[in-house]
């Protein structure tokens, strides 16, 4: 099946995000789909779905004009879309996940459970997989839960197939099966969308790649006539030179220590620490435990025994207001449920940890706050239609960059950085690690948990790794240090 997108425009209000877009899907195609954060990728996918209607411009299945009054609408022609954020539910099971508001009946009302059971097992069998069905979908892997929303979509028998950001949680063996599963679907005639801001992962599983700024298309070209740089260069609308800044290092005290640091199931016995000016890697693979000991120091989780020592003294963080006030911050991976207050303004998400400086009197001082939230939104390039339009309506990668944004502007000394550039372009990716360089110029501590090897191994001074709740070691990082030596410990291996 083939899509063709003509024309395409949409506004909100006064923000014209979508300007005479033309996006063209071929049958049987992998079509990469990038530009920055921001530049109208969701909204036009949206539109594809049924979700959004445009303003004007024109949608062809197969050469002939369509309508789509509702994702309804969408799914009937087969369009399916996978979010980032997978709406699963985690308690009940991958059968009742995957016949959600489809359940197969039988007379009477009741339900057809054999039917069921052959259906989804005869789409696992498809796609070389195989999950328990009667296990709730919570205990899967994030890669496993895609390969459900996969298996999802073939059930309706999706003919075109949107994938937003649908590595950025995944291993790296997880990564393999699911583009194992795109060419396997894709010589079955189905083509996928695939949005992704990985450029090295675009390369090798598009045949084509449409790059949009700031509402256009700019180019549309197959992907053996393309180059990272020509990628790069049309993305951001110029030569942003090297990905990853130089490191400069100026150590001064150590900020923070833990020791003994366990949490029964999630992690034990975990020593480390972080020197004023230092950026300390954490690597291992999903659910590792790096994020768990991340979220015991900031006070979310307790723990169970262990100290944590702030300047050289043992501080019992009970919970994350203890946290801000040692001078901790938190940039959490799941900006959604934890970094940001969806509805609320830009500005106030921003000045939430800041609020006693910003109090005069009993009062917000507004003057200082919009300067204050003005100059961080500068800084960080948050690319947004004011400082008091709500942080929901912001694009992914921009909603990322406000989080960091709310700890950079609460002063924080040590800061934790969870997944920090994921789902985030890469010319604003180098704005991030900028960022952190200048940081810890000043003297801030970084702790930086990242699943991507390249940048842990371009902006960490020592990386630490962790292994089904163990640290396997710490290692300096010198140009010695390679990715496999740093997944062999992610593995339980010795270096
Ligand atoms: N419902 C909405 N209301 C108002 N503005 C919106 C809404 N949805 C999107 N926008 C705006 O449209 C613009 C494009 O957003 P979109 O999510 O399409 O970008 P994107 O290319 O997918 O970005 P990212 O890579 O960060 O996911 C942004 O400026 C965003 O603020």
């Amino acid at each position: 099946m083939k899509i063709d997108m003509v024309g395409i425009s949409k506004s909100f209000g006064k923000n014209h995000v979508l300007r005479d877009v033309d996006f063209h899907l071929g049958n049987a195609e992998v079509h990469a789909l990038m530009g920055e954060n921001g530049a109208g990728k969701s909204t036009l996918m949206n539109i594809m779905t049924g979700l959004l209607k445009a303003d004007a411009g024109q949608i062809m299945v197969d050469d002939k004009v369509v309508t789509f009054n509702g994702p309804k609408d969408a799914e009937e022609h087969g369009i399916s879309f996978i979010h980032q954020e997978m709406n699963n539910f985690g308690e009940m099971t991958v059968l009742e996940n995957m016949f959600l508001n489809k359940e197969l009946k039988k007379k009477f009302g009741f339900l057809d459970e054999s039917t069921m059971r052959s259906q989804a097992n005869s789409i696992f069998h498809t796609l070389h997989i195989s999950y328990d069905l009667d296990g709730p979908i919570g205990n899967l892997s994030v890669g496993a839960q895609q390969m459900i929303e996969i298996s999802k979509a073939m059930m309706t028998d999706a003919k075109v197939i949107i994938m937003d950001e649908p590595t950025a949680a995944l291993t790296t063996s997880e990564i393999r099966s699911l583009f194992e599963t795109v060419n396997n679907l894709k010589a079955r005639g189905v083509s996928f969308i695939y949005i992704s801001h990985r450029i090295e992962e675009n390369m090798e599983i598009a045949d084509k790649i449409t790059i949009m700024r700031d509402g256009h298309t700019v180019s549309e070209s197959r992907i053996s006539d393309t180059s990272i740089d020509k990628i790069v260069t049309s993305m951001v609308g110029r030569d942003i030179g090297e990905f990853y800044p130089d490191r400069h290092t100026n150590y001064g005290n150590t900020m923070l220590s833990v020791s003994h640091l366990t949490r029964v199931d999630k992690f034990k016995d975990i020593n480390f620490s972080v020197k004023s000016g230092e950026i300390l890697g954490f690597s291992g693979l999903m659910g590792s435990g790096r994020t768990e000991i991340m979220r015991a120091i900031f006070g979310v989780d307790p723990i169970d025994s262990g100290d944590i020592k702030i300047d050289g003294k043992i501080e019992k963080i009970l919970d994350p207001s203890n946290a801000i006030k040692q001078g901790i911050g938190f940039v959490t991976e799941n900006r959604k449920d934890e970094g940001l207050i969806l509805d609320f303004s830009v500005a106030e998400n921003i000045i939430m940890p800041s609020l006693q400086e910003l109090v005069k009197n009993h009062m917000i001082d507004e003057t200082t706050k919009e300067s204050f939230v003005d100059l961080l939104i500068k800084r960080l390039t948050v690319k947004t239609d004011g400082q008091n339009i709500s942080v929901g309506s912001l694009s992914g990668g921009n909603q990322q960059k406000v989080v960091l944004a709310k700890w950079i502007g609460a002063g924080s000394k040590i800061l934790i950085l969870d997944e920090p550039t994921r789902g985030v372009d890469v010319g604003a990716k180098r704005e991030i690690y900028d960022l952190m360089n200048e940081l810890t110029d000043r003297g801030v501590a970084i702790i930086m948990v990242s699943s991507d090897l390249p940048e842990v191994l371009a902006m960490s001074d020592r990386i630490a790794v962790m292994y089904e709740g163990s640290l396997m070691g710490i290692v300096d990082n010198n140009a010695k240090v390679t990715e496999s030596d740093i997944m062999t410990l992610a593995t339980g291996g010795k270096i």
